[in-house]
């Protein structure tokens, strides 16, 4: 049997490696491990293992190498530092399994190094574990592993004689997916831990037996796979130490590491951070983690008497029960959020998660709508429960409660009150009835209460200024103030005033408190908006332009969002089919039709990478269409997706930058503006100092016409938008000869083809706060033909954008 397993070296052999390594001795492999530990090394041998004393003699000869050690530093260590490293002696094409838990980056890094150091023969395998030391040691681990598919071939039979069948995740994305989808799942992990603690704490506090309180919480929907097992050690002094408190310090580190890398909020995982700083400062890190609920319960009995409301032991436990239901909904809803910001596939998070000690009760109920919204692109709005379904203003009224009686008893809920912060954050809106999941949509409005502050400090410091003289011109600041003190009362201020105030505008828009859009000048100019400039949130049809008659419109009839697929569907009547004819289920023949977003997956919501390069015509379903308004294939029409920063460049005037990343295909804005006929247009332009000028504002809204169409709407001369003094904020978007956005016409209803929509997508990812910009200029030949001629070179206006692809000229 031996001989039929290839030799396998083994480096890092503390409780979770021992335990793996010797699983493999079990089934037969000859295993070579190593460890910096001598006694290790002996309790090996005795089970069977053969050891080494250095992780190039473990290595030398072995086809297969595992690597569990603790943490990236470890690993860079034993596998390519010094003459003894695990590099110097690993056979050509070997397979490199990095089972530690360690950052993305970190092992995206490693796969650099050994490309540098001429390696790039070893199939490195992104393969971080989950599950504790008892499944490690009979193989039923999970495992997230990504990683090219040649590694796959050579070490898939390794993964899954270590991990449960069902348990071998093999994530999309290759090296570093792996690890991303480790750190999501320990979001769970790190906050269920401390939660597991911080109930029964509480549970202490309020005078209840814990053994009781623990009963009470496995048989509800306050259960989690972190209580079930940590509480157990809570009642028998915190032994045996099945996982170290410096163990789960580790991996939270390298989540909000990476939250930070990718500006992303993880309110509870960074609250239980610091909490567990405070355990390592009394010095709990080499204990259990379970035995953090002391620092719940030492301050018990040191503040004098303490009366609380509840007054029997069912009122109590009910208060158990609702702050482990509002916390553990709240780490479904970031661990969600954070996998969905790292581009892992959700319902692969979610099957792990689910499956791995990052359970719970609430992931498993409110999972699945969360999902679907980051699907729909509808996550960050908030959306009503179903009929009987959980509302998040109940989870908030339980929490609330528990937290509300600690304060009276004088007990701490670090997790409890974050997580009630939370969600009262997603409840700001003020909507009835939002369900449970919705509090995933305070993911997105966590900016906007820092924005608050950020304005208010602002105009405080306004205030200060002014009143002593030290701020005399009519800056941005001084109108901020102004739109602060005066605006918000009733009948205080000058209706015009008001009128005219552009952040009244903007404050006036229904995604305000989701999306913001926000003004910014920090340069020393002390420019403002163009007064005579006006912000609206849809586009406004001027009086001379016909409007089609009712009975031309029309919408598909889709009984469901998956009928939306086929070429059943009538808003895809332009598309070609892309499949064979296929059977529905009531034998009608139908063909599969590709419209523009991808519908589900990582990149769901998307606009298609072919589109992109080839700025094809969008046919979305629409308001008169009988597919309900998630439909995939709504996109434009949910709206823009992203808030907006207007903010003064150096050299162009006023500019537009995002503050959270952008992802390739992202739908941002609408071009906004005034739709008016091609002969007002006309007009206008002839009445501008400068007709190119005007033209920078001016959108043909051509891609149908066509002269010899038998709709008069698409024969004649094209409908324009004018954005000038009429328009979003996409009206403040600059040029640039290397754009990162690309505007596409949309149409909604067929009837509407002249009065398409122009939507702004993106063309690559774009990080947060990079300007945004487009091409103004659609064919480039004329210019380059007109910057070779010097007299009409002198009239030409000098193009700033800077990029290396820059043509030189704007028009
Ligand atoms: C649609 S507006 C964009 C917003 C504008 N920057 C503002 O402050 O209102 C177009 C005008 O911006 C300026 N602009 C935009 N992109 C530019 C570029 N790449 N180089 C120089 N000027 C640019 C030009 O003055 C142009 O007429």
């Amino acid at each position: 049997m031996a001989d039929q397993k290839p030799p396998v070296s083994f480096i890092g052999l503390g409780a979770m490696g021992f335990g793996m390594a010797t699983h493999l001795v079990k089934q037969g492999y000859a295993v070579t491990g190593f460890d910096v530990w001598g006694p290790t090394l002996e309790k090996f041998k005795a089970a069977g293992g053969l050891t080494a004393t250095t992780p190039a003699e473990a290595v030398a000869g072995k086809a297969f190498c595992v690597c569990m050690v603790a943490t990236a530093q470890q690993a860079q260590s034993v596998l390519l530092e010094g003459p003894n490293a695990a590099i110097t002696t690993l056979p050509k094409g070997a397979a490199l399994l990095l089972s530690s838990t360690v950052p993305c980056d970190y092992v995206q890094s490693l796969e650099k190094s050994l490309e540098a150091a001429g390696r790039g023969d070893v199939l490195l395998v992104d393969s971080p574990v989950s599950g504790g030391v008892a499944r490690a040691a009979d193989g039923t681990l999970s495992i997230m592993a990504g990683m090219s598919d040649a590694a796959l071939a050579v070490a898939r039979p390794l993964l899954a004689e270590m991990a449960d069948p069902a348990k071998l995740y093999i994530v999309q994305g290759g090296i570093g997916a792996g690890s991303n989808m480790k750190m999501v799942h320990q979001v769970l992990a790190a906050i269920q831990i401390l939660a597991a603690s911080e109930s029964m704490g509480f549970a202490d506090q309020l005078g209840l037996d814990l053994a009781k309180a623990q009963a009470a919480v496995l048989a509800s929907d306050a259960w989690n796979w972190m209580f079930e097992h940590r509480t157990p050690r809570m009642l028998t002094e915190f032994k045996p130490i099945a996982s170290a408190v410096n163990i789960i310090i580790k991996d939270t580190g390298i989540i909000t590491a990476e939250a930070r890398r990718s500006a992303f909020p993880t309110l509870l995982t960074s609250v239980a951070e610091q909490v567990y700083y405070a355990g390592i400062g009394r010095g709990f890190g080499p204990d259990d983690d379970s035995s953090l609920i002391r620092l719940y319960t030492e301050g018990k009995g040191k503040i004098g008497p303490v009366h609380g409301l509840a007054e029997n032991d069912e009122a109590k436990i009910e208060l158990v029960l609702g702050l482990l239901r509002g916390v553990t909904l709240c780490a479904a809803a970031e661990a969600l959020a954070f996998a969905d910001a790292v581009g892992l596939d959700l319902d692969q998070v979610f099957d792990l998660c689910i499956n791995a000690a990052g359970g719970s009760k609430a992931l498993e109920k409110f999972g699945p709508e969360i999902i679907k919204a980051f699907r729909n692109g509808t996550a960050g709005q908030g959306w009503a429960a179903a009929d009987g379904g959980v509302v998040l203003e109940s989870i908030a009224g339980e929490l609330q409660a528990a937290v509300e009686e600690a304060q009276r008893i004088k007990a701490p809920l670090f997790l409890g009150s974050a997580s009630l912060t939370a969600i009262r954050l997603a409840l700001q809106t003020g909507t009835a009835g939002l369900a449970a999941g919705a509090v995933v949509k305070s993911r997105p409005t966590f900016y906007q209460p820092y924005l608050i502050t950020a304005n208010q400090i602002c105009t405080y410091l306004v205030i200060f200024r002014v009143g002593r003289g030290l701020i005399k011109n009519h800056s941005m600041e001084a109108i901020t103030k102004q739109h602060f003190l005066h605006h918000g009362k009733a009948n205080a201020a000058d209706p015009d005033e008001k009128d005219n105030c552009h952040l009244c505008q903007i404050r006036s828009f229904e995604t305000h408190s989701t999306l913001p859009i926000t003004i910014i000048n920090t340069t020393r100019d002390g420019a403002t908006l163009p007064p005579d400039f006006r912000f609206i949130d849809k586009s406004i049809i001027a009086p001379d332009v016909p409007v089609l008659e009712d009975s031309f419109r029309a919408g598909c009839s889709c009984e469901d969002n998956e009928e939306c697929m086929y070429d059943t569907c009538h808003c895809l009547d332009e598309l070609a089919p892309d499949s064979d004819e296929e059977s529905d289920e009531f034998g009608e023949p139908r063909r599969r039709k590709r419209f523009a977003y991808h519908s589900q997956g990582v990149k769901a919501g998307l606009l298609r990478s072919n589109y992109l390069e080839t700025g094809e015509q969008i046919y979305e379903c629409h308001a008169g269409c009988s597919c309900s308004p998630d439909c995939p294939n709504r996109v434009v029409e949910r709206g823009r997706t992203v808030p907006l920063q207007i903010f003064r460049t150096e050299d162009r005037g006023w500019g537009v930058r995002c503050p959270l990343p952008i992802r390739k295909g992202q739908f941002v804005d609408r071009y906004l503006g005034e739709i008016i006929t091609g002969e007002e247009a006309d007009r206008r332009r002839e009445a501008a100092e400068m007709a190119a000028h005007k033209d920078v504002y001016l959108f043909a809204l051509d891609k149908f016409s066509d002269k010899d169409s038998l709709n008069p709407m698409l024969a004649g001369s094209p409908l324009e938008v004018d954005g000038e003094y009429i328009s979003g904020p996409s009206r403040f978007i600059n040029h640039s000869c290397d754009p990162n956005l690309r505007s596409f016409a949309r149409v909604g209803d067929h009837a509407d083809k002249h009065m398409h929509d122009l939507g702004l997508f993106a063309l690559r990812d774009i990080p947060q706060y990079e300007e945004l910009t487009f091409d103004y200029v659609s064919k480039s030949g004329d210019l380059e033909e007109d910057a070779h001629d010097p007299s009409k070179r002198q009239d030409m206006t000098i193009c700033l954008c800077g990029t290396e692809k820059c043509r030189g000229f704007l028009w």
